[in-house]
């Protein structure tokens, strides 16, 4: 490309950010990631009651008889679970093959059925997909990735960027477990923690990491050759489009990478901005775009708890807390602070709670979600820092102690979809329960059901027909 088109490029490419912060800035913004993971300032105190033991009774009906049926599932067109073809007809190398059945998938799912013949096709095809959460998109584009590679050749030819530490490492293993009957394929994490002498040029065929890390080594370091890289991922892609921190580090990978080089850009949720932004820096991109109506899902059923103020959300959470008899629950906290508090208050009180947010270390961070994962820590208190991608199959209830808010004190409707979407995955059941605690959280909660024009029901805890219907959303 010529200097002045090289220049031309940049300046449209600036233009499309002014126009995406420009937006954001008419629309209540969208913050950086520390600051939209865990703002710093307190909540203040609320008003009106939340009740105990029926909530108890009616959680624990829900989720026992929460038994769900995939295969019927399965058959539904309308459900993102629905297939028509088998994974052999998805025409894998026998090894990947081996590598999804043996991690117990029998079908693809409709986003696996849709997305990997085009990112399996020849010439490469680059995309940009959507579909609701846990329905398997990470599968999807790690499979492309590892059907890309050539054992034969000892340089990084992919690259897969993720928004978080725990996201990338979750997206490795998945790698690792999928390619266990491919030997051949190396994969290394670009994460904070993991060090490279400078000088030295990376072998492994496949990076993941997240985007700072990245950008060091790929652009600062040269520890591997930006050039040559043949499959560029952006997993949660909006949000890696919408930060700014992110969006820059992102932009200048991108920008270094063959024109050649397919890309594959994959989430739940796209602001309209951001998926023109997409589209922009994507040149003919095969778009699988979900209809607002179509992005939360029905097997998760929403609620809001109405409480007076933080003692009561604090004991409509003790409630909900008896009533995980089966499965776990995540528990999000706008800020670090009432993270932590809440946490405190809990472990004080004898519950076994796990708190993971920034203020940990990458070890600490890891080590609180394997405790989770292995249901040593049945509650995990977080922020947003946990609100994206992170699969814990056995996540039957997400409480948003606080409702999620961007820097304007809007409702952060795709955080919402987002956090919620840490149950019901792959089908499952699962309930997320909104505490509600002023006129302000009442009216972001509003916004958030007109937003998916879904209703969140008002969990009444008085109400014994409520709660016996609970049960029926098979
Ligand atoms: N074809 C399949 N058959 C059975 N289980 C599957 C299949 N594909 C994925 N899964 C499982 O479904 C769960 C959700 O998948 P995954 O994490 O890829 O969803 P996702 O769409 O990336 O979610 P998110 O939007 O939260 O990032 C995982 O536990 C995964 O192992």
């Amino acid at each position: 490309m010529s200097e002045w088109a090289k220049k031309a490029e940049e300046q449209e490419i600036s233009s499309l950010v002014n126009q995406l912060d420009l937006h954001k800035k008419e629309n209540g913004g969208v913050q950086k990631e520390e600051q939209a993971s865990e703002a710093s300032e307190e909540q203040p105190d609320y008003a009106t009651p939340a009740e105990a033991s029926l909530l108890l009774k009616m959680i624990r009906k829900t989720l026992e008889d929460s038994k769900c049926d995939l295969d019927i599932q399965r058959k539904d067109p309308t459900s993102p679970l629905y297939s028509v073809k088998s994974f052999e007809e998805l025409h894998l190398k026998p090894g990947l093959l081996k590598g999804v059945y043996s991690m117990g998938y029998n079908t693809p799912s409709k986003i696996q059925e849709s997305a990997l013949p085009n990112l399996l096709a020849d010439p490469p095809q680059n995309m940009i997909a959507q579909s609701q959460s846990g329905t398997g998109k990470t599968a999807a584009f790690v499979l492309a990735m590892l059907s890309r590679v050539d054992t034969s050749q000892n340089y990084t030819q992919v690259v897969c960027i993720s928004p978080t530490y725990e996201l990338a490492i979750q997206t490795g293993e998945i790698a690792a477990k999928m390619a266990q009957f491919c030997q051949d394929i190396k994969l290394k994490y670009a994460v904070r923690g993991e060090e490279v002498a400078r000088g030295t040029t990376i072998t492994d065929h496949i990076i993941i990491g997240t985007p700072g890390k990245i950008m060091d080594w790929g652009c600062k370091l040269k520890l591997f050759d930006l050039s040559k890289i043949r499959v560029f991922v952006l997993d949660e892609a909006d949000v890696m489009i919408n930060q700014q921190g992110h969006r820059d580090q992102c932009i200048k990978i991108h920008k270094m990478v063959p024109k050649t080089c397919q890309m594959m850009f994959f989430s739940a949720t796209y602001e309209k901005e951001v998926m023109d932004f997409a589209q922009y820096i994507v040149p003919n991109a095969l778009s699988i775009r979900l209809k607002r109506e179509q992005e939360s899902l029905d097997n998760i059923k929403q609620y809001y708890i109405k409480c007076r103020n933080q003692d009561e959300k604090y004991t409509a959470v003790q409630n909900i807390y008896g009533g995980i008899t089966i499965g776990q629950a995540i528990l999000f906290c706008h800020t670090r602070r009432t993270a932590t508090w809440l946490a405190g208050k809990m472990a004080k009180d004898g519950h076994a709670v796990g708190i993971l947010n920034g203020d940990l270390t990458v070890e600490q961070r890891l080590a609180v979600l394997d405790r989770f994962r292995s249901g040593q820590q049945r509650v995990l208190v977080t922020t947003n820092v946990l609100s994206r991608g992170i699969d814990v199959e056995a996540v039957t209830i997400v409480v948003n102690f606080d409702l999620p808010l961007d820097q304007n004190g809007q409702a952060d409707c795709e955080t919402y979809l987002h956090r919620i979407g840490r149950t019901g995955r792959f089908g499952k059941n699962g309930i997320a329960i909104n505490l509600v605690d002023s006129d302000k959280s009442m009216d972001v909660c509003r916004q958030i059901e007109q937003h998916f024009g879904r209703t969140i029901e008002f969990l009444d805890t008085d109400d014994a027909d409520q709660v016996e219907k609970l049960g029926d959303f098979r």
